[in-house]
């Protein structure tokens, strides 16, 4: 769709609310007679919702990535997905840019960007989890220049949910392949702005490596999706869902698909990291929980020398292969149970505590029934409390990210991995609002502020409905983000995709782009 739709609104549009709401997620999964095996190797579809003069526009497009133009050139699969191995590949020239040690096991990269969308200073971009990431215009949804990130920091793979600092630089963090004989989480900063006597280059050229982790085990690195920060630190999980760098060398000429080789050791321990932003330095003591897959961190803060920290977790890796478009049937909703259902858990690690305490003793003094007991080796194990069960896609007011808070909006799942309601949970109360409707499937919530809030809940929450019943159009949801009740809904007449994440862009933000 090249043009903005105007939707038909029903309800009571805020004021305020001026802006774009920007998704992105996979979106064509057959080209050709070829089918994808994995639904987040779909070709990249954006989609906005423009808020302007109290009413709401649509837009969507195919994110015109190298991937795009040669599969459709080809009209069938040519670049390799995480779940898709492509053979042979006629576009080499665009994708032959190969890491030298495996030059000749993996041919081509991928540049279809579906997960996420990032803001580089007044710049977004379309994200996934490899080296590549591609510029857009967030009024268009036009594709721009593909940007390599392993070209300014040595990276092969980096998260697509980076975190902001108050001044809008970037921080996010990278795995390093066996570079110079070692594998490690590297963390960056990428500047909101460059100095004015370099207006034309890139925000990138001044990309700087804040520090890195060293990985347990050269050969198999953690898979880790996002992150966490607080005012003072960095959290990262290093969990034992884990790539096997030997069967991903290997894999092209095995003719198996990348996600094949990553799997979860499930005796192994999950261990924490946390490092300090000023010093750039890694907090000794050896913190460790019990084996679990996550891909979602929610929040994190520190409270009276504890860092406390809030994610989704799942037992085992189920998730991912509950997402095989084998599995993705008619009977979708019945016949996949998940067997394990998302957990909302708080860890509570303590920074500072009595040196002398006994083996055995729990060293958190906040009030919650997470625990951190001193073992003999000097280790500390962690047991978290359990918030809530059954959510995911997260998302929090990002005024209150690294801070102490209080609410939650995320997508509610049960036994099967559909999205049957939208939930806002208070992690201080544990009370939970819902929204919910026959045949409606929402996607992440996204909390917008309005312009004076004074309260962490002030706003609204937007969410794209797709509907299980074909007689029922798609919507935009615009929620009260207090009381959870609708203020308004924007009905799409087109088809729309379940997607996976995205942004808000007030109108102001938009401004300083076209200026
Ligand atoms: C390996 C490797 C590679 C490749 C890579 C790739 C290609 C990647 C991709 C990746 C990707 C592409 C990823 C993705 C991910 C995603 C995720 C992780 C997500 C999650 C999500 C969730 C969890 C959600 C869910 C849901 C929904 C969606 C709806 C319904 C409901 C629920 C909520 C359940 C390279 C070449 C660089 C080289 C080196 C190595
Ligand atoms: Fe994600």
């Amino acid at each position: 769709m090249n043009t903005d739709m105007l939707l038909l609104f029903s309800g009571q549009l805020p004021t305020w609310l001026e802006g774009i709401l920007l998704r992105n997620g996979p979106g064509m999964h057959t080209i050709g007679d070829a089918k994808y095996n994995h639904w987040f190797d779909g070709l990249a579809l954006l989609h906005s919702f423009t808020f302007k003069n109290g009413e709401v526009y649509y837009r969507s497009k195919y994110l015109r990535s190298d991937t795009y133009n040669c599969n459709i050139e080809a009209n069938r699969i040519v670049v390799s997905e995480f779940g898709t191995m492509a053979y042979p590949d006629p576009c080499k020239n665009i994708f032959a840019k190969a890491f030298s040690y495996l030059s000749h096991t993996i041919p081509e990269f991928t540049d279809n960007c579906l997960i996420n969308i990032m803001k580089t200073g007044d710049d977004y971009y379309a994200t996934s989890e490899t080296n590549f990431i591609r510029k857009i215009n967030p009024l268009t949804l036009e594709t721009l220049e593909k940007v390599d990130y392993s070209k300014y920091v040595a990276v092969n793979l980096a998260t697509s949910h980076p975190h902001y600092d108050s001044a809008g630089n970037i921080l996010n963090m990278g795995t390093s392949i066996v570079d110079k004989g070692r594998t490690k989480y590297v963390l960056f900063k990428i500047p909101s702005s460059v100095p004015e006597k370099e207006k034309k280059k890139s925000c990138f050229k001044h990309l700087e490596v804040v520090c890195s982790i060293p990985s347990r085990s050269l050969l198999q690195p953690s898979y880790y999706h996002s992150f966490g920060i607080t005012e003072n630190y960095i959290v990262f999980i290093e969990q034992p869902f884990k790539l096997d760098i030997v069967k991903l060398a290997t894999a092209y000429i095995r003719g198996v698909n990348w996600a094949s080789c990553l799997s979860f050791h499930k005796e192994d321990k999950t261990w924490f990291h946390f490092v300090d932003r000023k010093t750039k330095k890694e907090v000794s003591t050896k913190f460790y929980a019990d084996a679990m897959v996550l891909y979602h961190h929610i929040n994190a803060y520190e409270e009276d020398g504890h860092i406390v920290f809030d994610i989704v977790a799942y037992r085992d890796n189920s998730l991912y292969d509950m997402f095989y478009l084998k599995n993705l049937t008619k009977d979708f909703e019945e016949n996949n149970k998940l067997t394990s259902i998302p957990t909302c858990k708080r860890f509570v690690v303590p920074l500072q505590y009595d040196k002398d305490a006994e083996f055995g003793s729990n060293l958190v003094k906040i009030p919650t029934s997470a625990t951190a007991v001193k073992e003999k080796d000097g280790s500390i194990y962690c047991q978290p409390e359990v918030l809530c069960e059954g959510i995911e896609l997260p998302r929090v007011n990002y005024d209150y990210n690294g801070k102490k808070y209080k609410y939650i909006y995320a997508t509610e799942v049960q036994w099967s991995p559909v999205p049957t309601k939208i939930a806002k949970v208070n992690v201080q109360t544990k009370e939970i609002l819902h929204w919910g409707e026959d045949h409606c499937w929402p996607s992440e919530p996204i909390f917008v502020p309005s312009p004076d809030a004074r309260e962490e809940d002030e706003g609204v929450v937007l969410t794209c409905i797709v509907t299980s019943e074909p007689s029922k159009a798609p919507f935009l949801l615009i929620l009260d983000a207090k009381t959870f009740k609708e203020l308004g809904r924007a009905t799409v007449n087109v088809e729309m995709h379940l997607d996976l994440h995205g942004v808000f862009i007030p109108q102001n933000n938009l401004e300083a782009e076209t200026e």
